[in-house]
């Protein structure tokens, strides 16, 4: 009788999970005297996020779909715990982000997860090693093991000839790798990736595709997009609308 492959989504405990979260932005302090005029008393609030549980496994990749607005970058944002929810919980590694002071947080994150940001954030006036080593600097690691490490993660992505370039002085494709670099380089057990291929020709996009399945080898990551190549690289595809998850299952 053929033994059944153990399934890593049932015998580890997750690595992230949200548990019924809802996440309301507030637009703007105040009614304003428009909205005074028309009798409003309250501030318009937006629920990005209503009601969302979901379960992510060490080693899976997960891809979040579904069109403009519908959440995924909030959902995103909440699993890094850059967010934290109106209603609801997320346990990273089991614990309850929201029980964390801020402090404990803002380490939590830079020791335990990676972010890649929509549109690179990096920072302009800083060469590529640089960018990559800043949170090192904020982990307090020394400058000549920072410097050693941002070379070694620059290596890896193909940058190894280009540690001394800004961000300005490269393109596209080339500043993205930087920013997975710098999301690599606190060896975090998860990475998130938003539209990691959005502003990248085809090509580049591939390239960065591939750099995430390596990625990917070693770690847990989540990436929000609407484009199909990116999303067919995930294990799994979570159908955001409105906010609620629409469907939720294998690719
Ligand atoms: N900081 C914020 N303040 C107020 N509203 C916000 C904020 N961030 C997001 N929203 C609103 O929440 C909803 C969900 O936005 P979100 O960015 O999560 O969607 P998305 O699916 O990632 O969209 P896109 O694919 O265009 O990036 C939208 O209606 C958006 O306008």
């Amino acid at each position: 009788m053929a033994i059944p492959a153990p399934d890593h989504r049932t015998t580890h405990p997750p690595i992230v999970a949200a548990t019924n979260v809802t996440k309301v932005y507030t637009r703007g302090s105040g009614p304003g005297r428009f909205g005074r005029l028309l009798g409003r008393s309250e501030p318009p609030t937006v629920e990005a996020v209503s009601d969302v549980s979901l379960t992510i496994q060490p080693g899976e990749i997960v891809g979040l779909a579904g069109p403009s607005g519908s959440g995924k970058s909030t959902l995103l944002h909440l699993l890094a715990g850059l967010e934290v929810p109106t209603e609801g919980s997320v346990q990273f590694q089991q614990t309850d982000i929201a029980s964390y002071s801020t402090r404990r947080r803002t380490r939590l994150r830079l020791e335990e997860i990676g972010i890649v940001f929509q549109r690179f954030h990096l920072v302009d006036s800083l060469s590529a090693r640089a960018n990559v080593a800043l949170p090192l600097v904020e982990l307090g690691v020394g400058r000549r093991k920072r410097r050693e490490r941002a070379t070694e993660m620059l290596d890896r992505v193909g940058l190894g000839d280009r540690l001394g370039h800004k961000p300005g002085e490269l393109s596209g494709g080339e500043q993205q790798r930087v920013a997975i670099a710098r999301a690599l380089v606190t060896d975090p057990a998860l990475v998130v990736a938003d539209e990691p291929t959005g502003e990248l020709d085809t090509e580049t996009g591939e390239q960065i595709l591939a750099e995430f399945r390596r990625v990917a080898t070693e770690r847990t990551v989540v990436l929000a997009s609407h484009d199909r190549e990116t999303l067919a690289i995930a294990d799994r595809i979570v159908r955001l609308h409105d906010g609620t998850i629409v469907e939720q299952g294998d690719e």
